[in-house]
């Protein structure tokens, strides 16, 4: 704790206290950057010049110079409060700062950029190194001309990738890499022929997961609109349920999954469970969950304590039937996006970009993701036309 004190201190450069990072640039104060001061609709995104400048305040993290973000679902509910009683936890576990000391908050949760600055710890990158990563919720995003990141959440960016096609992936991949990896267990090794059922196919999470298990010679049947369903196809799932012609679970009656994940939550766990193999170690794994709601509308430990519940209650529930439920999550991983990249590079699996916007239209992008009918990703091209908002 007295570290993390320290180093938040504005002591570092005074003797006895050095600077936690390499490099002599001159610090700059402020920055271009799409903010909130509050929550709300899309009027509340506000461009400044003026956005405080990102400080390396440990010596494990590092400065990247943002070339192109992404918008996914979150931002427009973090634009609106979503999770805000989780990451002020985060950001503030001592409760030192008042509420709404978040703000300006810069939102944004993918980055693919240029490192300029490393921590006196961070020996994997160096300046001019070109990155991806996914920014956790609780930190400043990626609508802005820089930002601060741990090493351990960054990884070098697939090399055959553009920034603005690299900035498609690393939020949606590493929440699918969570998913089906660490949740739903499965890996390169042990998916081949492994029946997995996508729900929600066509978005940004569906689109990359679809490709995840194909590559790893697992067989998918996936769930989207018919307008979707090309895409879906093209990408490699085996079979295509298109939800707008008639219930999901009478069509798929007769199939039984390893894996099923839940993109779309709402009434499918109610059904969905049932098209699980019985008995096997098989699994569903939902990513829509209602962990941030319930720390926003009842606090962070009744939040807590609900949710923990809630979850054992139904995991409980569904394995008397022999089936696990589970509940899967972001989790940012330089590491993961590793071995994401790696796979990049070999073709196993590619961006799914929908639209591209520059910075000075962030406010449509955001607009844009909030109609929802996603078909892969909202791209926001920062580097090319900075100098439009500067
Ligand atoms: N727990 C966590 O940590 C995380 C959770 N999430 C959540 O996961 C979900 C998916 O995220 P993401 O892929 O980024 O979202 P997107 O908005 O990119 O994609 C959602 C997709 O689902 C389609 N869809 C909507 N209704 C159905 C339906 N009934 N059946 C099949 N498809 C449907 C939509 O297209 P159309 O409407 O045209 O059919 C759209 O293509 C979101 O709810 C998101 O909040 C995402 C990341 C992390």
């Amino acid at each position: 704790c007295e570290f993390r004190m320290i180093c938040r201190s504005d002591l570092t450069g005074f003797p006895g206290h050095p600077r936690p990072f390499s490099g002599s640039a001159a610090r700059r104060a402020v920055m271009p950057a799409w903010v909130i001061d509050r929550y709300g609709t899309n009027e509340v995104l506000r461009f400044t010049k003026n956005a405080p400048f990102p400080v390396i305040q440990y010596p494990n993290e590092v400065t990247v110079k943002v070339h192109a973000a992404a918008l996914n679902p979150i931002d427009v509910s973090m634009r609106g409060g979503y999770g805000a009683a989780t990451m002020a936890m985060k950001r503030d576990p001592l409760n030192l700062n008042q509420a709404g000391s978040e703000f300006p908050l810069i939102l944004g949760r993918d980055v693919s950029g240029v490192i300029m600055e490393c921590g006196l710890d961070v020996a994997y990158f160096k300046p001019g190194d070109e990155v991806w990563a996914a920014i956790p919720p609780w930190k400043q995003g990626s609508l802005a001309e820089f930002v601060v990141l741990s090493a351990n959440e960054v990884s070098h960016k697939p090399k055959s990738l553009s920034h603005p096609e690299a900035a498609a992936l690393p939020y949606t991949a590493s929440t699918a890499w969570s998913a089906v990896v660490n949740t739903g267990g499965l890996n390169k090794d042990n998916c081949a022929k492994k029946r997995v059922l996508i729900l929600g196919a066509s978005g940004g999470v569906g689109t990359f997961a679809v490709q995840l298990v194909k590559a790893w010679g697992g067989h998918v049947t996936a769930t989207c609109s018919g307008a979707a369903e090309r895409l879906v196809r093209e990408l490699g799932a085996d079979a295509v349920v298109d939800y707008g012609t008639g219930p999901i679970q009478n069509q798929l009656s007769s199939e039984r999954f390893d894996l099923i994940l839940d993109n779309v939550g709402g009434e499918t766990e109610r059904w969905a469970l049932a098209l699980l193999k019985p008995w096997s170690g098989a699994k569903y794994v939902t990513l829509v969950t209602p962990f941030l709601r319930n720390t926003d509308t009842l606090g962070i430990a009744d939040g807590m304590f609900q949710t923990g519940v809630t979850v054992a209650t139904k995991a409980l529930k569904h394995l008397t039937k022999g089936v696990h439920y589970r509940w899967g999550f972001f989790i940012p991983s330089g590491p993961a996006l590793d071995d994401i990249s790696d796979m990049v590079d070999a073709g196993q699996v590619r961006p799914v970009v929908e639209a591209h916007y520059s910075f000075a239209q962030v406010p449509d992008a955001f607009l844009k993701v909030e109609g929802g009918h996603a078909r892969g990703k909202t791209v926001i091209d920062i580097i090319s036309d900075e100098h439009e908002c500067v």
